[in-house]
């Protein structure tokens, strides 16, 4: 079980505490300028990734009080307890152990005094012969013909981990087009309809609990837009597919259970790409491809489990992010992957992180009296550049950064990817930098303005600099290389939620949004006025059923 420890009551925080009032306004420049074997001293490689964590308000004090801070919170046994089956999510009574589903050297994983991993194995093999029969063309639809698209229709977890990593790897895709749908909005599911054929779709219906409202609703209407095409009910198994751990629901829906790739309730929503909710991931790119993105990811959980934390990479992300969140106030942090086919990164990890740790209440069921997980937003450089970045440089707010970008390019277009990496270096740098007064009036004076036209400017002109940023240069993005980045992020929000005292593999917050909306949609297909919320709800609602 997880310890319950409140980490601002450790020697650690109070050593921090005390520390950060002599550091806090420490320049990182400085801390380059004193030790110029700062970026190999700051700087960790796991096989092709180099991580630079140097560019950060962190000294070699800063450093060992944070891994003091792991110790005392009891780190090492959480990890322990993670990978061994414990039920560490203890509001839902659940193991968590997606790192079993990409455990790659098959070790014993038990649950409950089974070894989850000949099931583990089964699934994966299932999903290998299905996925080569559609690849293949050897699986046919209700008309004979072989299937050209499939539309995953699942949302939060169930929809964002095989968008996010479908597009990522766009360069491995095979002949098959991907769709995915998760919004309620009828938009959704009817612009997708128009671009697929019946004969040749086929739908995943992709829903751990299979009672998620959108998902249902999409999943129906694309079984009655499939049944005017085919009339037989029948023809329905050789176009649907459920992903799901709720065999029941599965098969009141219509959907043969032999159809059905299942998982179990020890994989959470949003760590269940590793699951077969990464069905469309193995149609899309292959089988072998996707074996590889687990590979990476074992590999990184290894790395997590093994290696000391002032060398561990998850533990010194966490570490470093605690450090701004809980002592310097940052409130958020960006993800800028400088890489196009990653443009879903930053929105994955949006719900890694925001689901798992926007926690107010402690492992003991107590409000906190400290800040508990960040914001996490982004955009895929050079977009954001010329966007938000204005606000990073010279906004009032301290946003800690973390840059991503492959040294080799899977799209070698003329200088594109100099151009590219050029700029990827160039904001990390000026990040930290910032342009002094002195620089400032140099540049104004070199493009010949006035001394009184140098006076009103330069204010405007200058940058505070001392931003942090981590970089990860990875050699190429394969399969195996994003694998270990996204177990690399998802240990790291672990770790920061073991120290933060709270559990991060529950999300009751998300249960009131599906409570709320069926209570009122009866209410909206009704008639009658509505009375019975606050004179802003019920106004809203009875203003809607007049405009309808
Ligand atoms: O797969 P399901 O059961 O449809 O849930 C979809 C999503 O629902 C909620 O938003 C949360 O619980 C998410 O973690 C989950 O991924």
């Amino acid at each position: 079980m997880l310890p319950k420890i409140n980490p601002t009551t450790t020697e650690a925080w109070k050593k921090l505490e005390d520390y950060f009032a002599g550091f806090k306004s420490t320049q990182i420049k400085e801390l380059f300028a004193d030790d110029t074997e700062r970026f190999q001293k700051y700087s960790l490689k796991f096989e092709n990734i180099l991580v630079d964590v140097s560019k950060n308000r962190v000294d070699d004090t800063v450093r060992s009080l944070l891994v003091e801070l792991a110790t005392e919170c009891g780190l090492k046994e959480s990890i322990g307890s993670m990978f061994s089956g414990e039920k560490i999510n203890a509001t839902e009574n659940r193991a968590v152990l997606h790192v079993a589903l990409r455990n790659r050297s098959n070790s014993p994983i038990m649950v409950d005094g089974q070894d989850v991993m000949p099931e583990v194995n089964a699934v994966l093999e299932q999903m290998k012969t299905f996925s080569e029969e559609i690849i293949s063309g050897k699986w046919k639809g209700y008309t004979g013909k072989s299937i050209t698209d499939v539309v995953n229709i699942g949302i939060g977890g169930s929809d964002l981990g095989p968008l996010m990593v479908t597009e990522a790897l766009k360069p491995y895709k095979n002949h098959l087009n991907l769709h995915f749908v998760s919004n309620v909005d009828g938009t959704h599911i009817a612009e997708t309809l128009k671009k697929v054929d019946p004969e040749t779709t086929l739908f995943i219906v992709a829903s751990k609990t299979f009672t998620t409202q959108e998902t249902m609703t999409n999943a129906n209407s694309a079984k009655n837009w499939f049944l005017d095409s085919a009339e037989e009910i029948t023809q329905v198994a050789k176009h649907f597919v459920a992903v799901s751990t709720n065999a029941e629901e599965v098969a009141k829906f219509g959907i043969d259970t032999k159809n059905m790739f299942r998982f179990w309730n020890w994989v959470g929503g949003r760590y269940s790409l590793w699951s077969a909710i990464g069905l469309s991931i193995v149609l899309g790119i292959g089988y072998e491809n996707y074996i590889e993105l687990l590979k990476g990811a074992h590999a990184m959980d290894n790395h997590f489990k093994e290696a000391p934390f002032d060398k561990n990479i998850p533990v010194i992300l966490a570490l470093i992010g605690i450090w701004y969140n809980n002592f310097y106030g940052a409130e958020s942090e960006a993800i800028l992957p400088y890489d196009q086919y990653m443009h879903r990164f930053a929105a994955y990890f949006q719900q890694g992180n925001m689901e798992s740790n926007g926690k107010y209440v402690d492992r003991e069921g107590k409000q906190v009296s400290y800040q508990t997980g960040p914001i996490i937003w982004g955009e895929p450089g050079t977009n954001g550049q010329h966007a938000f970045y204005q606000l990073i440089h010279q906004g009032t707010k301290l946003i800690p950064c973390d840059f991503i970008a492959a040294a080799i390019n899977h799209n070698q277009v003329s200088d594109h990817h100099p151009k590219l990496l050029a700029n990827f270096f160039a904001q990390t740098e000026a990040m930290m930098v910032g342009k002094t007064e002195k620089q400032v009036i140099e540049e104004l004076i070199a493009d010949g303005k006035s001394e009184a036209e140098i006076a009103e400017l330069l204010p405007f002109k200058v940058f505070l600099g001392n931003i942090p940023t981590n970089s990860f240069l990875v050699k190429k993005l394969t399969p195996r290389t994003l694998g270990a980045l996204i177990a690399m992020y998802e240990h790291k929000i672990f770790v920061q939620g073991v120290i933060w005292n709270i559990y991060s593999f529950d999300q009751w917050g998300v249960q009131l949004g599906k409570q709320l909306a069926n209570r009122i949609l009866p209410e909206l297909l009704s008639d009658d006025p509505v009375i019975g919320h606050d004179s802003s709800t019920n106004g809203l609602i009875n203003a809607y059923k007049e405009m309808r």
